[in-house]
């Protein structure tokens, strides 16, 4: 009896409550729950109508054996799990010691898989407690293979699926997703999956696996982030001849076809979720520049492979710029190759030249732009015009043919060059400082090359920043020998430190993960209602500036991955500062507390709070 007038007051104080999942007690609640021993010191309390099975099966309310006695009581599951409650730290030792039996990467990633599907809470812990093992398994480069297997290891729906079946439908569909209030979305059309190229609604991995980073490292809620594939078709023949293949069996919508796909599907999650922050990634050039400038001034959305790309590499090329003593702002001085002509190497570029012309050192963008060469499939981008000396075929980088360049890649175009240089021809034509390798084709960076950088800079800055692994442009071992061991190294996906002359060589990760969670999160507290170039710029300088002067002088050029809430939340600081500052913001700020504070405060981190059922009116 007791217990009800006591479950009672508890509904009604959650009632109150209507934007979060997980409550503070009011007053009252508090005074009455004194009835139950075990809530008695708690200040939080999560609220579900659910019962028995359906609880121990949602993985967002499952604690699998961790349900305490009274919890077991109150939800009507005494006696559908094991008696003897394990607490967290218990469970976590019998997963890990499961999770390392497992033989393969593409294992670990089912193992990982399996436990977020049914116990978000662990798999969080487990997530954020091994970031820097784990984030390879959920994220790059296992996701990676994920994505290529996705329809033979598929066991469970997770995420929101568009096809072309759906259209005229999608804004009734947006109302199929079970919670109201979702942050950020994460949406693909696996037109470019990583450096793996047309994967279809095999894709889906890629926003699941980007969406756990964004509640691992940047805190946002597990309820409130939502995955989505647009499924346009694929051009994948292999895809398309598989009777295993989930996604539908036809050819890529083009032209006006898909971008009114797209933009009814921008409508109908606007429609029910106004604030939410719309992430593009993976998609294919040259739709992903178009999408982006289609929405950017209109809604709350950034392409990651553009822009957060863009502002980690720039982070990374700026404390370069530090590890060899130089000031950040002498960024006009270097001379940077770029290998990689699409969304990801244009959008990095582009960062670059925003920070030169920012910088004030330069006469002009045009001015900029000099200072970058850009090479694509085929070569250089320069003067078709000027004939070849020996009168030799251009060599192509293996990638098929270029297309005519466009406005973006125009820039970058060097008129006073010969048309499809090889990277070692033009690495010997202009000293590079810096090369940096967006091209998704592996061992781009020639020995040639890389020997002929070394032989004109002491510190060469050599970022092969192709995912996954397999896909670097050159490896981290190769980069320190052809260079003596004097190389500045960073890769988009992890490699180990490399051993050279008795001397550990530092590699670092410049992956978009440095840069989406903190954005996400600073978007999310100050509910941006834009996310500007600004804010990306400020995100790499952050970033930049966090390396020690002794981690800079080993050649560490920022804390690793599993220092990501730490960057996030210096990054979410900045971001919420710029929203401030440009006007943007739509939460107020409090007086007498700290942005950091606020953002702390506001970060989700997974722990087992009292579970309370409430009654369904
Ligand atoms: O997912 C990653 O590791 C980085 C990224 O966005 C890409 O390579 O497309
Ligand atoms: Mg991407």
């Amino acid at each position: 009896m007791l217990r009800n007038r006591a479950l009672q007051t508890v509904h009604a104080a959650a009632k109150r409550h209507v934007t979060s999942q997980v409550r503070n007690y009011s007053r009252r609640a508090l005074t009455t729950l004194a009835a139950f021993p075990d809530l008695r010191m708690e200040t939080m309390v999560q609220t579900t109508s659910k019962h028995g099975m359906d609880v121990i099966h949602d993985p967002l309310l499952s604690k699998g054996t961790a349900f305490s006695m009274s919890e077991r009581e109150r939800l009507g599951i005494r006696g559908l799990v094991p008696p003897r409650t394990q607490e967290m730290d218990k469970q976590l030792k019998r997963i890990i010691r499961n999770l390392r039996e497992c033989k393969t990467p593409l294992e670990k990633f089912i193992f990982m898989n399996a436990l977020q599907d049914r116990n978000e809470t662990l798999y969080y812990r487990l997530l954020i407690d091994n970031l820097e093992e784990l984030s390879q398994i959920v994220y790059t480069p296992t996701v990676g293979e994920a994505c290529q297997r996705f329809h033979s290891i598929y066991r469970r729906s997770r995420g929101m699926y568009f096809s072309s079946l759906d259209r005229g439908q999608m804004s009734a569909m947006v109302h199929n997703w079970p919670h109201d209030q979702v942050d950020v979305i994460v949406v693909t059309d696996g037109s470019r999956v990583l450096g793996l190229g047309d994967l279809g609604a095999n894709g889906m991995q890629i926003p699941i696996g980007k969406l756990s980073l964004y509640v691992a490292g940047g805190g946002i809620r597990p309820t409130s982030i939502l995955p989505v594939v647009l499924d346009i078709g694929t051009n994948n023949e292999e895809l398309l001849n598989d009777p295993l293949y989930l996604g539908m069996g036809h050819r890529r919508l083009e032209g006006e076809e898909y971008y009114s796909f797209v933009d009814e599907w921008v409508h109908a999650i606007q429609s029910r979720y106004p604030n939410a922050l719309i992430q593009f990634e993976d998609f294919k050039y040259p739709h992903a520049y178009n999408l982006l400038h289609k929405y950017q001034d209109n809604i709350c959305c950034f392409n990651d492979d553009i822009q957060s790309t863009s502002a980690v590499a720039l982070a990374g090329v700026l404390a370069a710029l530090k590890a060899r003593g130089q000031a950040i702002t002498d960024l006009n001085e270097e001379r940077i190759i770029c290998v990689g002509a699409g969304s990801a190497g244009v959008g990095v570029c582009e960062g670059i030249v925003d920070c030169m012309v920012e910088q004030g050192k330069v006469t002009s963008r045009e001015d900029a732009y000099r200072r970058i060469w850009m090479l694509d499939q085929h070569g250089l981008l320069g003067n078709p015009h000027i004939a070849s000396t020996d009168g030799s075929k251009p060599t192509s980088l293996g990638l098929g043919d270029r297309t005519s360049l466009d406005e973006r890649q125009m820039c970058y175009l060097k008129k006073d060059m010969k048309d499809r240089m090889t990277l070692e021809e033009v690495v010997k034509s202009v000293k590079p400082t810096v090369i940096l390798g967006l091209s998704g084709a592996p061992g781009v960076f020639t020995e040639g090359a890389i020997r002929a950088m070394a032989e004109g800079v002491e510190k060469p800055v050599v970022f092969p920043l192709s995912n996954p692994t397999r896909q670097s442009e050159c490896s981290a071992e190769q980069a320190f020998k052809w260079t003596d061991g004097r190389a500045i190294f960073a890769s988009g996906s992890p490699f180990k430190d490399v051993e050279y002359n008795g001397k550990t060589c530092k590699v670092n990760q410049i992956n978009n993960v440095m840069s989406f969670p903190g954005l996400g999160l600073g978007i999310t507290v100050s509910r941006a209602s834009r996310v500007t170039s600004k804010m990306f710029m400020e995100t790499a300088i952050t970033i930049a500036n966090m390396a020690s002067e002794d981690q800079l002088k080993s050649g560490i050029l920022f804390p690793g991955v599993s220092a990501l809430r730490e960057i996030s939340k210096e990054v979410a600081v900045r971001v919420c500062e710029v929203a401030h500052e440009q006007g943007l913001a739509r939460a107020q700020l409090r007086q007498g507390v700290s942005l950091k504070n606020i953002i702390e405060e506001s970060m989700w981190s997974p722990h087992y709070v009292p579970l309370i059922r409430i009654s369904q009116d």
